[in-house]
């Protein structure tokens, strides 16, 4: 094992069991995150980085899903797929948490913010005795590093008692309340007004560095990884389509589809809306055996509607699954 990566997943395929078959969503998936790394995940909606960040913490429903032989999700070198649900629970009280588009979903409606908090530190073994008034106080400590004023009266609330600013503000400070290696953030800023996820991903910024922590932000933006995360993945219909460090990706994006994504990020230069990128994500169903981007790739070729493209390192750690490259490289 590589011992910088603290997360490696590497040829994860992921399928769903649906009354149509099985929808093959996630393609072999590469993706490794170091210790104190801050990465991407970025695509548009539909293209797995959900489903994919899910089997990270083993949140997928068993009746469900597929997971065919010969993918691995090794966590500290430990094959996640394969550990006893006993250790898994452990990975998810003390090691890894992830914050989910929806603040709302994420919080039990029925409990106040106090009680919930306080189950997340008498479960992850933070302190030694079980006294409430420590884990209030850790509680109330939290809540302040979020930046909300008076804890006490958050403690005390509902979760329908609070803005969706402030539930969010609350999963991320549930999320990093007791020490956490990898914090994976899922569209943390997705049901937000523009202004309120700005400050999200600010905050959620400072409190990764402050913490040491890694972090996998997932977003549809191009825009809001090029702030935070060192190395960019860009997924489509479930492949790794292209990954290298975030300044690479905007000074030098190779794959059609990136460059599709970085156009769509709107410009104060007047020139309009964007053209976007046609089409639509494939039907899982009937994947194609060649490169899923094919049937909206302005560039495509023909061997690229059978086969799969291959991955090549174009720059230091940069590399691409596209055609286009393997032919102006080796012909
Ligand atoms: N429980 C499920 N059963 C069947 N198909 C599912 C299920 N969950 C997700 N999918 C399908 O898997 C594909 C990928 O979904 P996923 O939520 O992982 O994408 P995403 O990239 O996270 O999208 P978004 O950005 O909109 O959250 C979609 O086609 C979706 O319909």
């Amino acid at each position: 094992m590589n011992d910088d990566r603290l997360l490696d997943i590497k040829n994860l395929q992921i399928w769903y069991r649906t009354y149509r078959g099985y929808a093959k969503v996630v393609n072999g998936v590469n993706l490794y995150v170091g210790r104190g790394e801050k990465i991407g995940l970025v695509g548009e909606s539909g293209c797995g980085k959900t489903t994919t960040m899910k089997s990270i913490m083993r949140l997928l429903e068993k009746e469900i899903v597929h997971i065919p032989d010969g993918g691995e999700i090794l966590f500290e070198g430990k094959n996640i797929l394969n550990l006893p649900e006993r250790e898994m629970q452990d990975i998810r009280r003390r090691k890894i948490s992830m914050i989910s588009q929806s603040p709302m979903a994420a919080l039990n409606p029925v409990f106040k913010i106090g009680e919930q908090m306080v189950d997340i530190i008498k479960y992850s073994g933070l302190l030694e005795s079980n006294n409430k008034e420590d884990m209030i106080e850790i509680a109330r400590n939290a809540i302040k590093t979020v930046m909300i004023p008076d804890p006490d009266r958050i403690l005390n609330s509902y979760p329908y008692q609070l803005s969706g600013g402030m539930r969010q503000r609350i999963c991320i400070a549930m999320s990093l309340m007791t020490p956490r290696d990898l914090l994976i953030a899922d569209e943390p800023g997705t049901a937000l007004d523009v202004t309120i996820q700005d400050q999200i991903y600010r905050l959620l910024n400072e409190l990764v560095k402050d913490k040491g922590c890694s972090l996998i932000m997932v977003t549809h933006s191009l825009g809001v990884a090029r702030e935070l995360v060192d190395r960019i993945y860009v997924m489509y219909a479930g492949d790794i389509v292209e990954t290298c460090k975030t300044k690479n990706l905007f000074d030098n994006p190779l794959h059609p589809y990136t460059q599709g994504l970085l156009d769509c990020i709107p410009r104060l230069t007047g020139r309009g809306l964007s053209e976007g990128i046609y089409g639509y994500i494939p039907d899982y169903h009937v994947p194609t055996p060649g490169c899923r981007f094919y049937p909206r790739c302005k560039e495509a070729m023909e061997v690229c509607k059978n086969e799969k493209p291959p991955v090549i390192e174009m720059e230091n750690e940069h590399y691409v699954a596209c055609f286009k490259y393997v032919t102006e490289n080796f012909t």
